[in-house]
């Protein structure tokens, strides 16, 4: 067994060891690439997160990942880290997404290659960006380069999911979280209880934070901000606080809710026209009438927000899940019963289950 890389959480991760051994005897430079891209996985949103290395002689001789948002690509890093450039000639390039064609915020990192005459480039997926899509490895090819394309798919997909859904869909990448009961309940019926109601253990609840301070935003019905008043903050571990979301169709939630504390930067999505933003609250209008699902999404994808988990409650959940708009579900289920209560979210199709116990709780997520 896989101890699980939250050290701080009480957690194992079962199965997948003989699955991981596979792909690092098979194919062990792209997988060292994704080993890699995790490091700047979270920072170079709404880019990809990439992990390249250079192999001379079967030995890695220069290693990189994505920088923090604008900065340098894998691949310039490096080709940077490796000592003597000459070794390039001779060289083999391995790289996690397709190299860029184009100008962005740095040169095409095609470019860089062609120039040092690095002669075999090995990529796991090409890039659906529709500035690049293709034109990086036709550049290669052109240069007299060999190109090889498509190891290691899923993993590459996978430790990309964020950025690609965000160009293949045109919209976020959608997490749905709750947490449940034993017996299938997400809350006691409203109006028993005014305060939050918690279910989840306080090691998955400090798991909960970890993903605050990595997905992009966090979003709420306006029944959950009447009933629990949730923070959507990061406060049990380090770093960001996401962007804050939450649907108040009239915009008639008062100022007392702390979502309007200016903690984070919020947005709120109504169909009231008479609202007034604030340097922390910003009001969007949507048209009520129809579907808001779908609104929603295409906003955050004009916003370029990469990912959003739906924190609750029922009808906002069960609005995405029946709309067809999610990717993935984190459920934690306790050990405790309440025998009557607000029922769980249904969600019937899914193609994968990976289930994980945080201490008391089981934490399952299901892939769309
Ligand atoms: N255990 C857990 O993980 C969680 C439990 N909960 C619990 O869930 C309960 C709240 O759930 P629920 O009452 O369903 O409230 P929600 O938080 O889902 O909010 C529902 C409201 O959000 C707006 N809304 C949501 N989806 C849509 C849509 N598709 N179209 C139009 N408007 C929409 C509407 O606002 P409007 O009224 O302005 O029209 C609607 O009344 C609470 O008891 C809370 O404690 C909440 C989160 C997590
Ligand atoms: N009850 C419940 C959850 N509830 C969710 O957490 C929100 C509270 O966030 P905050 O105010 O920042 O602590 C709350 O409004 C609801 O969206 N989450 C869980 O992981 N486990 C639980 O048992
Ligand atoms: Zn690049």
């Amino acid at each position: 067994m896989a101890t699980s890389s939250i050290t701080n959480i009480k957690s194992v991760i079962l199965c997948k060891d003989t699955q991981i051994s596979m792909f690092k005897e098979h194919y062990p430079y792209i997988y060292r690439c994704l080993e890699l891209a995790k490091n700047g996985v979270f920072e170079a949103l709404p880019n990809p997160s990439v992990g390249a290395v250079i192999v001379y002689n079967n030995l890695i001789i220069g290693e990189g990942s994505t920088s923090k948002y604008g900065g340098p690509h894998a691949e310039v890093n490096a080709i940077n880290s490796v000592k003597n450039k000459n070794l390039l000639l001779k060289s083999t390039l391995y790289v996690s997404l397709e190299p860029c064609s184009h100008f962005g915020k740095t040169p095409p990192c095609a470019d860089l290659i062609i120039k040092m005459n690095i002669p075999k480039v090995v990529i796991g997926i090409t890039d659906p960006f529709s500035k690049v899509c293709g034109q990086g490895i036709a550049k290669l090819k052109q240069a007299g380069i060999e190109v090889l394309v498509g190891i290691l798919e899923e993993e590459c997909q996978e430790s990309n999911k964020r950025f690609l859904t965000l160009h293949q869909k045109q919209r976020p990448y959608i997490i749905l979280k709750w947490a449940q009961t034993q017996d299938g309940f997400i809350a006691p019926h409203s109006g028993e209880n005014h305060k939050i109601f918690w279910i989840s253990n306080s090691y998955s609840q400090q798991l909960v934070h970890k993903w605050r301070s990595e997905e992009v935003s966090f979003l709420v019905g306006k029944g959950t901000v009447e009933s629990d008043n949730p923070s959507l903050t990061t406060r049990s571990w380090f770093g960001k606080n996401p962007l804050r979301i939450f649907i108040d169709r009239t915009a008639s939630l008062d100022q007392h809710y702390t979502l309007k504390n200016g903690d984070a930067k919020t947005l709120c999505f109504t169909e009231n026209p008479n609202t007034t933003n604030n340097k922390h609250l910003t009001y969007i209008q949507i048209d009520f009438s129809k579907n808001i699902i779908p609104q929603i999404c295409k906003t955050l994808f004009e916003m370029q927000i990469a990912s959003v988990v739906i924190e609750g409650g029922l009808k906002t959940l069960q609005s995405f899940i029946d709309s067809g708009y999610w990717d993935e579900a984190r459920i934690f289920t306790s050990q405790n019963s309440i025998n009557q209560g607000i029922k769980s979210p249904l969600l019937n199709i899914y193609s994968k289950v990976i289930s994980q116990k945080i201490d008391s709780d089981l934490l399952t997520i299901k892939y769309r």
